[in-house]
């Protein structure tokens, strides 16, 4: 865990893009409308992490080694039973993944990918030391989202650090952390600018940026509200993106009920509380209870449906949890499919056609003459993208860059979701 991601997700400068680039684009998917920013594909990261934060023995592990399949992570009813953080990558379930390649008869599917990180619990005063709290807010800095386990089961056999069930209090003690280690690195952060040490006239305007942008966030850490809540100039969100302010990472409430609350959690008035606290924050909210899912993972296939059965549910939590994370994460998916494989590729909402292809390879990119978008459900229903192209489903969209390269990609694009299909390109017509 030594490595800072929490700003590989991000582009590094904006650099207009053309907007030819993007003429197959529907107006919804258009990534100029959404984002006017060129990405750098190299600082894409392929796993991009989900932290698990909360406060001691609320169940964190637990959803990990779930959500982990053959996590190993240690759960158990004691308060900081994790020191060290687990991390583990899980599949992001996409029905389309199987429906292409079963219309591409592929010999394989290969889905999309996050990485979960099952962090220390964190206790009231952690950014002052307390529970080896500097250490664990370390952690948080490094992932990319935050998933909030809140306890929301009742049991008195489990321990709970404040002695009782109460969200709000437990979302406060977490959330108020976060802001103590964010004004304290502002703190910090603005001693130094003080200094002034711009070497030239852009990095002023540079420092110029980053103090006015740290300057509105102190004052609304200062009103109890979260970095991410204070709108700013995209330039000024570059400045101080290496800060990597943990308040400003999309949060997830993950509302952890007991196994008799599955089928009905809304009942549960602690999940009421939660969700009443995640909408003042403008955050999202999954309700599971970690409990079932970690013995939902520890039974044979062929069970865990008459598990859930008894419950009173249909399907496991986990798929859901998996697919907001992602979503708020700012990803999507693209697949190329063919017979040899479908996969999904990971890409940032807003990449331009050419960085999408250079996320397969970085070639892609340098050497990127055009794309081709249908949309899914066209090809669906054509049951090909050459019998899309037929009916003349398809759209295309060019910029010549290198003569000699040629990449053809086809593009698809259903609700929000680029879907692509490679042909006629391998390595070798690169290295000529
Ligand atoms: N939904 C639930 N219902 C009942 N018990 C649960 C539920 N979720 C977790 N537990 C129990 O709570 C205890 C603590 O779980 P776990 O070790 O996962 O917590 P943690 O948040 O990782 O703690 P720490 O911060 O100490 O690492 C375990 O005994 C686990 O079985
Ligand atoms: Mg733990």
């Amino acid at each position: 865990m030594a490595r800072m991601a929490c700003s590989h997700l991000l582009p590094s400068m904006a650099i207009p893009v053309k907007s030819s680039f993007f003429n197959g684009f529907s107006v919804a998917t258009n990534p100029v409308v959404l984002f006017k920013r060129r990405f750098s594909v190299a600082k894409i990261s392929m796993s991009l992490r989900a932290g698990i934060v909360g406060l001691p023995n609320v169940g964190k592990s637990t959803l990990f080694n779930a959500v982990v399949e053959n996590g190993k992570a240690q759960a158990a009813n004691f308060p900081f039973c994790t020191i060290e953080p687990n991390v583990g990558i899980v599949a992001v379930p996409d029905t389309r993944l199987h429906v292409l390649s079963d219309l591409s008869k592929s010999k394989r599917a290969v889905p999309a990918s996050i990485e979960f990180v099952d962090i220390a619990g964190l206790v009231k005063g952690a950014s002052q030391g307390e529970g080896l709290g500097n250490k664990f807010l370390s952690h948080i800095r490094e992932v990319d989202s935050i998933l909030q386990v809140v306890r929301c089961f009742e049991d008195n056999d489990i321990v709970h650090v404040s002695g009782k069930v109460e969200p709000k209090t437990d979302i406060d003690v977490i959330n108020l952390e976060l802001v103590f280690s964010d004004l304290d690195q502002i703190e910090k952060r603005m001693e130094k600018l003080k200094k002034g040490r711009a070497k030239d006239s852009q990095a002023k305007v540079k420092e110029e940026a980053e103090k006015s942008a740290l300057e509105k966030i102190q004052q609304a850490l200062l009103d109890g509200k979260p970095a991410r809540s204070v709108s700013l100039s995209e330039f000024e969100k570059d400045a101080i993106r290496q800060l990597c302010l943990l308040t400003m990472k999309p949060v997830i409430y993950v509302a952890n009920v007991a196994e008799s609350e599955v089928a009905e959690p809304e009942n549960n008035p602690h999940v009421k509380e939660v969700i009443e606290e995640a909408s003042k924050l403008n955050s999202g909210v999954v309700t599971i209870s970690a409990q079932v899912e970690s013995e939902l993972s520890e039974l044979p296939l062929e069970e865990r449906m008459e598990y859930l059965k008894s419950l009173g549910v249909n399907e496991s939590g986990l798929g859901n949890l998996i697919r907001e994370t992602y979503g708020l994460l700012g990803l999507r998916t693209y697949f190329t499919s063919g017979e040899k494989e479908t996969k999904a590729w990971t890409i940032l909402t807003g990449m331009t056609a050419p960085q999408a292809a250079g996320v397969i390879h970085s070639d892609f990119e340098k050497g990127f003459i055009r794309a081709e978008t249908v949309a899914y459900d066209d090809f669906v229903s054509a049951g090909s993208f050459g019998a899309a192209r037929e009916k003349g489903l398809d759209s295309r969209t060019s910029e010549p860059i290198a003569e000699a390269v040629f990449v053809e990609l086809s593009i698809i694009c259903p609700s929000g979701c680029l879907i692509s299909k490679c042909f006629g390109i391998s390595k070798k017509s690169f290295q000529k």
